[in-house]
């Protein structure tokens, strides 16, 4: 049986190409489990590797337990890459930091919708700093947070874990999430793109890409890999490009 596009796969993995994209989905590296002593190192050597853009996980001790880092830390690290940068605030307060980061070299800045009261407002504050904006939602929120912003968005995140560490547990349930913000998107016509983020590695990168993303963030299977980065990366594009096996 073919699944449909933007359905979740129950019975195995999806046996077609997904629709919405004929290409593989982008690597966005997360930098949460880099040297931090050697941040501009590590942020050139992501960028040789072949990932396509740079996450940085800014998280502030409150809306998460954990804290990295700030904007002038991005600024400095800029000038280590050319692949876009994308700012995931994983902070209570994002409003008065979003101009620091636009400024940083930002390219994508991305709020949780669980601290916008005034969500619409920040998208749009984004945007008018020249600089794309994306709402990522934890996995207990619902998808309609997104349902009246979509106009506003460049890009929308599922968690796949709770946001605050690398290296956890990928929960594959949020596959149906992905799969409904899929439908949302294609079907209001919204240009926005679909990024999945936490716990993608080569066993649950092909499945998160088949329910609906068309950017994967991979931060400990890439980091944390001891074969290095470059081996990391190719290994996610092997299991992204394996035939799915006969049932
Ligand atoms: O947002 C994050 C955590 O809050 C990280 O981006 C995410 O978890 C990536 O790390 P890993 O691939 O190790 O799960």
């Amino acid at each position: 049986m073919v699944d449909e596009p933007g359905s979740v796969s129950r019975g195995g993995p999806r046996r077609s190409a997904p629709s919405w994209s004929l290409k593989e989905p982008e690597l966005v590296a997360s930098v949460l489990g880099a040297d931090y002593a050697r941040l501009g190192d590590e942020v050139a050597s992501l960028t040789d590797a072949g990932v396509d853009r740079i996450q940085w996980d800014i998280m502030d001790g409150r809306f998460v337990p954990n804290m990295t880092f700030g904007p002038d830390v991005v600024a400095v690290c800029r000038q280590h890459s050319h692949l876009p940068f994308e700012a995931h605030l994983m902070v209570q307060d994002p409003d008065p930091m979003l101009a620091r980061f636009a400024a940083a070299g930002c390219e994508t800045i991305i709020v949780h919708a669980e601290t916008c009261p005034h969500l619409l407002r920040t998208l749009s504050t984004i945007r008018d700093l020249g600089v794309e904006a994306g709402v990522a939602v934890n996995p207990s929120t619902s998808v309609d947070f997104l349902r009246h912003v979509l106009d506003q968005l460049d890009q929308i995140v599922v968690m796949t874990v709770n946001p605050g560490f690398g290296g956890q547990k990928y929960i594959a349930r949020m596959e149906e999430k992905v799969s409904e913000v899929r439908a949302l998107v294609d079907h209001s016509g919204s240009p926005a793109r679909i990024e999945v983020d936490g716990g993608i590695s080569t066993d649950t990168a092909r499945a998160a890409w088949y329910a609906g993303a068309e950017l994967l963030v991979a931060g400990s299977a890439v980091l944390g890999h001891s074969g290095g980065k470059r081996t990391a990366v190719a290994e996610l594009h092997r299991a992204l490009a394996r035939p799915v096996p006969a049932p």
